[in-house]
């Protein structure tokens, strides 16, 4: 899927309250929704509105969550950075927890392997009982 591709002085356009957009990790945001929003405040982020703020958002130690958010407000991508970079941490994201969700499900609601689950359990006890009371009784 082709992003569109924005350079610095584009992004310097939208740097008021209403209009609000900066670069972080080579992706274009607009956070115009986000200013009130911002845990940190509207204040910081209208410092680095317009600008590749990159360097300010690593350097507060932003959490994980704080890292995926930026994805809701992505308009395109910096000049100059690989578009396949910012696909792959995209789908890395998103897509693998859904799946890990999915298979948690799966087996949660399949009954095959909640009987497997039941043998796997007694095999081995019965095992351990068997070889017990050979020891001790026999
Ligand atoms: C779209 C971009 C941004 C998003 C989605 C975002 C998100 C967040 C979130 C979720 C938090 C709460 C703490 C955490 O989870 O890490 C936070 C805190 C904060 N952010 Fe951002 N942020 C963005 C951009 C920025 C920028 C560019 C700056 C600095 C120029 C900044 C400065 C701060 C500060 C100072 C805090 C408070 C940290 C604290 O109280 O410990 N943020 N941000």
């Amino acid at each position: 899927m082709a992003e569109k591709i924005y350079t610095l002085s584009q992004i310097a356009e939208h740097k008021s309250k209403k209009d609000c957009w900066l670069a972080i990790n080579g992706r274009v945001l607009n956070v115009t929704r986000f200013l009130e929003e911002h845990p940190g405040g509207e204040e910081v982020l209208m410092e680095a509105a317009g600008k590749d703020a990159t360097k300010q958002f690593e350097e507060i130690g932003h959490s994980k969550a704080a890292h995926e958010l930026l994805f809701n407000y992505r308009v395109g991508v910096l000049q100059g950075y690989k578009l396949e970079d910012t696909e792959t941490s995209n789908n890395a994201s998103f897509q693998e927890p859904k799946k890990k969700e999915m298979e948690a499900f799966v087996v949660k609601d399949n009954g095959v392997p909640k009987y497997a689950a039941l043998l796997e359990f007694f095999v081995p006890l019965l095992v351990a009982g068997s070889y017990f009371a050979y020891r001790y009784l026999a």
